[in-house]
């Protein structure tokens, strides 16, 4: 820690994210349906047990043929007649052997028949059912497609380690799995910490506000690919906590939001050391999301995030989805990263790093992003509005217009100058 952070008891979120990774686990296996793998991480190499294709194919509608019957140059008049011995449509093995003269019709995905060595597109050749004409040679091999071109008997196609994408989903169906091993989802246990709170059905006075916390965080869990659980809320104090605590301790990660500062009714720190967790009770240097607990309690993972609802998913998205992605599977645990360039004036204290949420916009291979306007750590529509976080660094005191800066990548939405819905500023876009 450098020795200015010390003094003010910050700590570098770097250092924070590498103690949260060194303490998190890699979950076990479990053998799921492949209809449910997609953005799983497999936990078995994927080895091909028959070559695909599992023979020589047609690559077109047409006639199987022997090249040395067609291989000259015909004039219109003199065609070359072939006669056709056999129909082998798809799901059809052959029966016949194409000897000289001959040829057999063969629809795409055919096997190709012994004797013949190229395909005739349908197109290129007049026929009766029982003769073929002609016209023009093709290449030898022309229209086949060997077996095992797209994968080979004994192969690793797919490493463990691999999350599934559309494309790994139909590997793994060509190659018949019908269940792979995958590692399991993170169960996380969602805990909202607060006497101003109410839930969404319950009825309430007016002195209360609505836990927004638990649902925006529920949602981060299912895109970080874990499931999620709501504890509902826990009244601020002690014996309420503890309890609520406890329930979440079957998951494999409890986030708690709310009661990390210094109020008189903030808990989370008491309440985490009495249950005996080993805790690392931080002042991140970063904004927003400066207060906030870490640490084990009885093996799992415990986060208490600030209750400020932006600053619960900034830090949310800088600590407890790497762990989440760690836990499912992943090897890297970061969003995308681009370049962009600044399109506004801001200035900060060179004292913590700055998360802004930011419009990202992509004009011809040129990224520029925007804030989203004013934020404060209560404005939600920040998050609603942002598609990346500006990640300004803790020594940047003043941005440019034009001046280059990282982004992290939350989504696409907007990336293409369209559907982006801010209202007002350079950055507003026509929608469609
Ligand atoms: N004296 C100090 N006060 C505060 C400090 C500080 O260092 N010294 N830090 C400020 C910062 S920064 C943050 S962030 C917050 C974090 O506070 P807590 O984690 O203790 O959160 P609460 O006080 O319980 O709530 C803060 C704020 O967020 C609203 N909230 C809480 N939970 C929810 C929820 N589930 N859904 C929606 N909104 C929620 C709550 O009503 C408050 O407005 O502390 C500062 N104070
Ligand atoms: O750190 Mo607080 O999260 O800035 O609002």
């Amino acid at each position: 820690m450098k020795a200015k952070d010390a003094m003010q008891g910050l700590t570098p979120l770097e250092e924070a994210q590498k103690i949260v990774l060194d303490s998190t686990p890699v979950l076990g296996l479990e053998k799921i349906p492949l209809l449910d793998t997609l953005g799983r991480v497999l936990g078995e190499d994927i080895i091909v047990e028959r070559d695909n294709p599992p023979w020589d194919n047609s690559a077109m509608d047409g006639f199987a043929v022997r090249w040395d019957d067609i291989k000259r140059e015909h004039p219109i008049d003199k065609p070359v007649t072939l006669t056709v011995i056999e129909d082998v449509p798809a799901g059809k093995m052959p029966m016949k052997t194409v000897g000289p003269g001959q040829a057999i019709r063969i629809m795409t995905g055919a096997p190709v028949p012994k004797g013949a060595d190229t395909v005739l597109k349908v197109e290129d050749t007049e026929h009766t059912p029982d003769s073929v004409r002609v016209f023009k040679p093709e290449l030898k091999g022309s229209n086949i497609r060997p077996q095992g071109e797209d994968v080979k008997k004994g192969e690793r196609i797919i490493a463990k380690g691999t999350p599934v994408r559309p494309g790994e989903a139909g590997m793994l169906a060509i190659l018949a799995k019908s269940f792979v091993f995958v590692h399991q989802r993170p169960r996380v246990a969602i805990l909202s910490t607060g006497d101003e709170l109410a839930d969404l059905d319950e009825r309430y006075s007016e002195e209360k506000i609505i836990n927004s916390n638990s649902y925006g965080i529920a949602a981060a869990v299912q895109d970080a690919g874990g499931i999620p659980f709501l504890l509902g809320i826990a009244k601020d104090n002690p014996a309420a906590l503890k309890e609520k605590i406890s329930y979440g301790l079957t998951a494999d990660i409890l986030v708690l939001s709310g009661g990390v500062s210094m109020g008189d009714y903030d808990f989370t720190k008491a309440v985490f050391q009495d249950l005996g967790a080993a805790m690392n009770f931080w002042k991140l240097a970063i904004k927003p999301g400066q207060p906030l607990a870490f640490g084990k309690i009885q093996g799992k993972l415990a986060f208490g995030l600030p209750g400020n609802p932006v600053s619960s998913m900034v830090t949310f998205e800088q600590l407890v989805r790497p762990a989440m992605l760690k836990m499912g599977g992943h090897r890297s645990y970061g969003r995308p990263v681009v370049q962009a360039l600044f399109q506004e004036k801001f200035s900060k204290r060179a004292d913590r790093r700055h998360f802004l949420r930011g419009v990202l916009t992509n004009e011809g291979g040129v990224f520029r992003v925007w804030t989203t306007g004013d934020q404060g750590s209560g404005i939600l529509t920040s998050m609603v509005k942002a598609n990346c976080l500006i990640d300004v660094p803790m020594e940047v005191e003043r941005l440019n217009p034009g001046d280059p800066i990282s982004v992290q990548l939350l989504s696409e939405q907007g990336w293409d100058g369209h559907a982006v819905h801010v209202s007002g500023g350079p950055h507003r876009q026509s929608s469609c």
